[in-house]
């Protein structure tokens, strides 16, 4: 809970139960964590086992699961069964992510749960959504390849998926979306409802830009780096000393600027390249003249005067550079979070401001069943004699 000198926050009052593990579930329950919900996550005897995830996987429970309480509650057994349904019976909302099928193996499903408790709100994080694909298993790299994200990530021939779990995160965030939405409903209605969140479905929301191409023009977008951007100069230059730098330069007003930023009269003078349409024909030879003429220019002197002249770039920069980056650092968008081994280590906050302020962190990471006796304590309060 927020210490009494905090402001309140906006799902405070709101009782999550979360039987998630990997990203897209737990990711949900942050976000819903983070605004201001009690979210307790059941974890099954000796934890969830995103816990020990080695490789890519290792940072995953610290990333998606701040700001939640930790019961364990074995769910494979009858006894466990019957005490997570009375527990679901306190709370607004349940969350799951678990493979087609298996909670309503355990009657832990909506249709169950709901005809004992009709205000809850029950959010399922699924690889599809009901269809022909619906039994099937996915991961996020399953999707992103069948979902035409990998095709357009490219280059040709060799699909790439994305450099994170961008569909379980997104899926997450929908299914926080859902209940947000089904909280309010619900005002109305006194009902609550079945949020249905899936990764295919996810990506092809990502996708839908392309297929949108597709349909307007009648041709299939070829995949980067050879697809047609929409703007001229939108690209990754190599400059001086082997230094890579992105440049976006979408307007009109801004190629003229970014001509005089590197000393290039005779582009902005060329009335072959007057508009973006024009320059767009003829992309590759002006991306190979601009390429020749920033070749000399170096990263530290051209960057503040791209900034000072309005141009959008960027440098290329990796996670681990991110940990010092001081727009992060001054923003407040990393902050330290206790671990549950009784370590610090930094954080990054939902990207969202609130009146100024960013939903922040409000307890340590918990611990395997750190808090079975708070809760079941609570329950016991709960069941009807
Ligand atoms: C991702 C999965 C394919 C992973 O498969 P599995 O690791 O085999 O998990 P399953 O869901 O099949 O089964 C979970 C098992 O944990 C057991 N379980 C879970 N909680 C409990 C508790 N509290 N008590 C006892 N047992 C428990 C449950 O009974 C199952 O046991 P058994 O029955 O004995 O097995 C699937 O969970 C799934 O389809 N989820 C929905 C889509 C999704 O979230 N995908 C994103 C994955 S991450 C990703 O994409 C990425 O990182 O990239």
């Amino acid at each position: 809970m927020s210490a009494p000198t905090e402001p309140r926050l906006p799902l405070t009052g709101v009782r999550v139960l979360e039987f998630t593990h990997m990203v897209m579930g737990p990711t949900c329950g942050m976000v819903l964590a983070d605004l201001g919900a009690e979210v307790i996550k059941v974890e099954p005897p000796g934890g969830d086992k995103t816990r020990d995830l080695p490789g890519l996987g290792i940072g995953f429970f610290r990333s998606f699961n701040r700001n939640k309480k930790s019961v364990v509650i074995d769910i494979a057994t009858e006894e466990g069964r019957a005490t997570a349904a009375e527990l679901a019976g306190t709370c607004d909302v349940v969350l799951e992510n678990f493979r087609p099928g298996l909670m309503a193996s355990f009657g832990l499903d909506y249709a169950t749960l709901s005809a004992r408790f009709p205000r809850l709100i029950y959010v399922t994080h699924k690889g599809f959504m009901p269809g022909p694909y619906e039994n099937r298993l996915a991961l996020d790299e399953v999707v992103q390849m069948m979902g035409g994200l990998s095709y357009m990530t490219g280059p040709v021939g060799r699909p790439l998926r994305a450099g994170t779990s961008v569909n379980d995160i997104m899926g997450g965030m929908f299914g926080a979306i859902g209940v947000l939405a089904a909280l309010r409903e619900r005002d109305f209605t006194g009902r609550g409802q079945e949020i249905q969140s899936a990764l295919f479905e996810n990506c092809v929301f990502l996708a839908a830009q392309h297929m949108q191409q597709y349909a307007m023009t009648g041709e299939a977008p070829p995949p980067m780096p050879s697809r047609v951007s929409a703007w001229s100069v939108y690209d990754v230059f190599t400059l001086a000393g082997g230094e890579q730098l992105f440049i976006g330069a979408v307007s009109d007003k801004q190629f003229l600027t970014l001509c005089r930023v590197i000393e290039a009269p005779e582009l902005a003078a060329d009335p072959a390249l007057a508009t973006n349409a024009l320059r767009v024909a003829v992309r590759p030879e002006l991306l190979h003249k601009l390429g020749a003429i920033l070749q000399h220019h170096r990263v530290q002197d051209l960057a503040p005067r791209l900034e000072a002249a309005g141009i959008p770039y960027a440098p290329i920069v990796r996670p681990d550079q991110l940990m010092d980056d001081p727009h992060l650092q001054a923003s407040g968008g990393l902050v330290p979070m206790q671990t549950d081994d009784g370590g610090t280590t930094d954080v990054v906050l939902l990207p969202l401001r609130m009146d100024g302020r960013r939903p922040g962190v409000r307890r340590p990471l918990p611990r395997v069943g750190e808090h079975t006796e708070e809760i079941l304590a609570g329950l016991a309060r709960h069941v009807p004699a």
